[in-house]
Order: structure tokens, then sequence, then C-alpha cells
């Protein structure tokens, strides 16, 4: 039903029935993006040596406000790593050339006003089209608008996309049926323009869309272009009425440019140097042909003829097609040689700004929309609205609720007041111990690494600091956590009958929290390390085994040299807090453990609470390298 919906309006507004949307009337600070010979290589580590490959050799090019540019060549040509380079999200010191912004180097404070639409739509798949524009608002757009006014602009965007009838629908996933493709591009693109960016860059919008929904899209960037701002996108094979859309072009080819000029031109410049179609075909296919060195029905212009009968003679072939890499070496001599002086020459054309407009980019400073204090409550919110559906998630609770259940019933009403009994119930704490210190390990190692993504497409976006997001997602799956371990405890404590009394239940209570927010820590930090799913459960289940062997259940005296992973086996700890919170009064020794000692542990397992997720933020401000952020 959903993706109907934007078909009609494609049509409609193909049809011109329908009023095409107004993007965004306030200003916007217009940005000229100029960019002269960009190179790019990556150094490729082998097992013995290293080699350097070139990923883009020269590319020259502009764009300016008003203007959609079209970054087109075929696949593995270099059109992503040209747009990374563009926005300013791959900065390395293989880069070579210049890039300006008004004629400014990149500086941070232009990460607030470029909005980066990724290939893969990173949304989170149980918050719904208004939730998700509704937060990008809150923590995205500047103090100096109120809540209710960022609000606003989250309905304004939704209008604007044409996004009214599927805003209360849920985006979905791989799991979760949600919106339709072209609505969840549109809403990364709410998700973006909803800043009033200068400059919008997109990666692949059309890919995976149908041809109508993907004219939608491009028809949406072109109205976006016209309220003043650059849009920047690299297209793979648009259709023809897609190509006419756009305003400029790149043709790049093994990393070289092959074209750069005015989309409508294009065709004449590549007759020019000999190269046309000899059937009706669409401009783009005749291109990426081009660029990919195939010149099946296209004309093979004269130059090109003899440099492939020259080629046959010396290698006594009579092969007479030229082969791609000829063709490829051809199209580059012939925009270096015909067009490529003339348009750097162009470049150097002063912009049409004031000079303090221009240096409205240039501020090394970052701007930060909300506040860290707003940061971390709309992340908090945020986090509870979108994780709620694991913690309560039916296989979860029946998964506890039984075990309660099943030790219930096995340590019915035991008794305490036989030396048997006693070692019986030591037992069950025991397994209480362990139960719940090792199954939220099993649930906090998927919390980084499941939401890498997004965190690497938000933090690129400064949207909000990191230590306000690490507290936020640690701090809001706390209430849900705690809340299945209570039920349980609930159970097995008077099902099993342990020591009756308000302080000995509370506080046994408090020792399972504990325990809970340790092993939480030591899940986030296994995840935030590896960044994994495969290898963080494998390194869990590795700790996990270590800490139950290390502990001293199984021996009693370790060796001094290994000593230290006792101390870090906090469900060992737990155990023994919870012996003597039992047993103190009854008996010293249960099980061969003493129960009238305990402050060291819980000494250790406070340290292990703020020591493990001291170790998770500290591994992740590591991965932040990894965010260019
Ligand atoms: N960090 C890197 N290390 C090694 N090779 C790289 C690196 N970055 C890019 N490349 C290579 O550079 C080339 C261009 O990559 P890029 O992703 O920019 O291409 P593309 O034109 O966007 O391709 P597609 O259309 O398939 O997305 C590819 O051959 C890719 O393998």
């Amino acid at each position: 039903m959903s993706s109907v919906c934007s078909i009609e309006n494609a049509e409609d507004i193909e049809a011109g029935t329908r009023e095409r949307p107004k993007f965004q009337t306030e200003p916007t600070l217009p940005i000229y993006l100029k960019f002269t010979d960009v190179t790019y290589k990556v150094i490729l580590k082998g097992m013995t040596s290293s080699e350097e490959k070139d990923i883009l050799n020269g590319i020259t090019g502009s764009v300016n406000p008003g203007e959609v540019l079209a970054l087109m060549g075929p696949s593995g040509s270099g059109k992503t790593t040209l747009l990374n380079l563009l926005s300013g999200r791959l900065m390395e010191p293989t880069v070579g050339g210049s890039i300006t912004y008004n004629d400014h180097p990149y500086s941070k404070s232009l990460k607030s006003k470029i909005g980066f639409v990724t290939q893969d739509d990173v949304l989170f798949p149980h918050l719904t089209v208004k939730e998700t524009l509704t937060y990008a608002a809150l923590l995205r757009l500047p103090n100096t608008l109120t809540k209710q006014q960022k609000e606003k602009r989250a309905i304004d965007v939704i209008n604007e996309l044409g996004l009214e009838r599927c805003q209360d629908t849920m985006i979905g996933g791989s799991f979760v049926r949600g919106v339709s493709g072209g609505e969840r591009k549109r809403v990364c693109i709410g998700n973006e323009i909803i800043i009033n960016p200068s400059l919008l860059f997109l990666d692949e919008p059309t890919s995976g869309l149908d041809s109508t929904t993907a004219l939608r899209i491009v028809q949406m960037l072109q109205d976006i272009a016209e309220a003043g701002k650059t849009v920047v996108t690299t297209i793979h094979q648009p259709s023809s009425r897609l190509f006419h859309k756009f305003d400029k072009l790149i043709l790049l080819g093994k990393g070289s440019l092959l074209y750069f000029g005015k989309a409508s031109e294009a065709m004449t410049y590549f007759s020019s140097i000999g190269c046309s179609p000899q059937i009706a075909m669409n401009p783009a296919e005749f291109l990426l042909d081009l660029a990919n060195g195939n010149l099946h029905d296209v004309s093979v212009p004269s130059e090109l003829q003899d440099r492939v009968q020259t080629e046959n003679s010396e290698n006594d072939t009579a092969n007479g097609k030229p082969t791609p890499a000829i063709v490829h070496e051809y199209l580059v001599e012939a925009y270096e040689t015909r067009v490529a002086e003339n348009e750097k020459k162009k470049l150097m054309a002063p912009i049409p700004l004031d000079e303090e407009i221009k240096a409205k980019v240039s501020s090394p400073k970052r701007n930060w929309g909300a506040s860290w204090i707003q940061q971390y409550t709309i992340l908090f919110r945020r986090g509870i609205k979108e994780h709620r559906h694991d913690y309560f998630s039916w296989l979860r609770i029946t998964q506890v609720l039984a075990t309660a259940v099943i030790l219930g019933l096995l340590w019915w009403h035991s008794d305490s007041k036989s030396p048997k009994g006693l070692e019986d119930q030591a037992g069950l704490l025991f397994f209480i111990a362990v139960f719940w210190s090792f199954f939220p390990i099993f649930t906090a190692i998927f919390t980084f690494p499941q939401e890498r993504a997004m965190l690497s497409k938000e933090r690129a976006a400064d949207m909000y600091r990191l230590s306000a997001y690490f507290l936020a997602r640690t701090t809001s799956d706390l209430p849900l956590n705690l809340v299945l371990p209570v039920l349980f405890l609930v159970i097995v404590y008077f099902m099993a009958g342990l020591r009756m009394g308000a302080g000995p239940f509370f506080l046994s209570m408090l020792t399972v929290f504990l325990s809970i927010v340790a092993a939480q820590g030591l899940g986030l930090a296994i995840g935030a390390i590896l960044m994994d799913l495969k290898k963080a459960t494998t390194l869990a289940s590795v700790t996990i085994m270590t800490f139950m062997l290390a502990g001293g259940y199984f021996v009693q005296e370790v060796p001094v040299f290994i000593s230290w992973i006792r101390y870090m086996s906090f469900n060992f700890h737990t155990y023994k807090i919870l012996l003597k919170i039992q047993y103190a009064d009854i008996s010293p020794i249960v099980n061969g453990m003493r129960t009238d000692s305990g402050f060291r542990e819980v000494c250790a397992l406070v340290a292990m609470v703020f020591g493990y997720r001291l170790l998770a933020y500290l591994s992740l401000r590591k991965m932040k390298l990894h965010f260019g952020a």
C-alpha cells in the first residue's frame, strides 16, 4: 500500500497534476564546492611487501548551489571514494589535490552544514517514520530552536517528502515488516535535510528502487537543489529520464576522469571525440559502456582505429577491435587535451559571494545541536523505545520464568537446617550467581556491534558526544534488564524457601543487581573491543569458562600468577556474598567456603561494575578512529 502511495506521487508530479513540494524556504548558507586534481591511493599490505594502489587520478570539477552533480561510472571506478573525499569523510595523508568549500578548506564546522545519505539505509527498525525524524531533529537542530519548533521541523520534512501516510508506520528491517524501500530512502534523505544542509551528498540513492520511485527521488533532489542547496550524488545506471534531470555530470573510469561538465552536453562532447551511439540508446547506458571500454554499437574514432592497427602490426595480431584498456587510455587523453585545462581555468573564477559569507564555513569549532544533557536524555528515550521489543520478547520472558520455576520445583522448600540441606541450598545460590552473571553478558555483547553502523553514521555527522551515547545506551538498558531478575528472584526465593525476612531478600536482590550490571559491563566491553558478533560470542564463552574454572568453586588454591583472574570472576564474588547473606548466622563454612567475610567481595563486585564499563567506553573511544569523527 505504502509503495503505491509513492508511485502515485511520482506519476502526479510527472503529469504536473500535483504541486511539487517546496523544500525549506528558510535561508541556506550557499556553498560552492570546487575540487582540483584530487588523487587518492591506498597502501595494500601483503604478507611480505606492501604496494600502492591508485584509486583516484586527478579529478577536477565543481558544483554550485542550486545544482545536482551526478557521479557516474562502472562499479569500482571510484564514485563512493570521491563522494567520501568531497564530503570530508575520508581524510588520509594519501589524499592529494585540493577540495574547497567557498574557497576555504574543510573545517569541522562544515559537519553541521553537510548531509550525507549513505548507500545502506541505516535506520532503527522499531521506530516509526515520525519518531525517527523527530529524534533526528531534536539531536541535530541548534539549541536556538525550542523543542516544539524542532518537532514541527520533523513534521514539515514529513510533508515535504510526502511521507504523511506512513508517518506512524515502523521503519522495519530484516525481521520486521515496515515501510517500502522508496519510503525508507526518503526517510534517510529526511534525516539529512532536516538540518537544512548547504551540501547534500548521496551514495546511490536509487539503487534497488523501481524506475518510477527512482524518478521521484531524483526529482526530489532537484527540488532540494532548487531551494539553494548543493547536491552531489553517485548513481549507478540511471534511466534516460533520470539522466536528463542532472545538471552536471562526472564520468569516472578506473579512477580517472572521462568527462566533467553539463550532463546535457555529455553526448555532444563524446561525439566530438568520435564516439557516438549507432543505435538509439539511453545516454547513461552509452556512457557506462564507454567507461567500461566497450564500443559495441558505438562508432570507433579514427584515431583509435589507427592505434589499434599500429598495435596489431607490432604484436602481429589481426584483431581489429580496440581493447578496453586502449579505449580507456584514449578517453582519458581526449579529456585531458581537450577539456581539462579549460575546466581548471574556470575554477579560478571568483565565487559570487561576500567574503563574510564565504568565511562562515571556516570555523574550526564543532557545532553540537543539543547540549550534553539533552543528548543524553534524547538518546536514553530513543534507546528504550527501540529496544523494549528485545527485552520483553516472549522468548526471553519464557526462558527466565521457566528457569525460575524449574529451580523453584527442584529446591522446593529446601531445608537449611541440616548440613546436607545447607549444601544443597548453596548449590542453588551458586546457580543463581552463575545464571545472572552470564546471561546478561550474552545480551550485552550485541549492543555495540549491532549499532556500529548507526553509531558510525551519527558520529560522523556530529550528532552527539560519544560519552552521552555511551551513558544513555548503557543506562537505558538497566531498568528493562532489571525487571526480569526481580520476577526470577521472587519466584525462586519463595518457592525454594531461602532465608525469610526483608533484609536477606532485598540484600540478595541487590547483590544479583550488581552482578547483572557488572556482567553487562563485561558484555559491552567485549562487544566494543571486537565490534564483531561472531568473535565477541567466542570471546565471551571463553571468558565465562575461565571465570567459572578459576573463580574458586572447583579449585580452591590457584597459582599466584593467575590469581588476578579470581578477582575478576564477579560470579564468584556474587556467590560468596549470597552465602554470607543467607548463612553467616548459621554456619561459618558452607561447601568449603567461609561465610563470615564478604567485604572484599562487595568491593571487588562494585569495582567490576565500574571497571568493565570504563573498559567498554575506552574501547569505543578507540573505535572512534574508524568513524572518521
Ligand atoms: N581502503 C581501500 N583499500 C583497498 N581498495 C580500496 C579501498 N577503498 C577503495 N578501494 C578500491 O577502490 C576502487 C573504487 O572503490 P569505490 O567504492 O569508490 O567504487 P564505486 O565506483 O563506488 O563502486 P560501486 O559502484 O561498486 O559502489 C575499488 O576497486 C575498491 O576496491
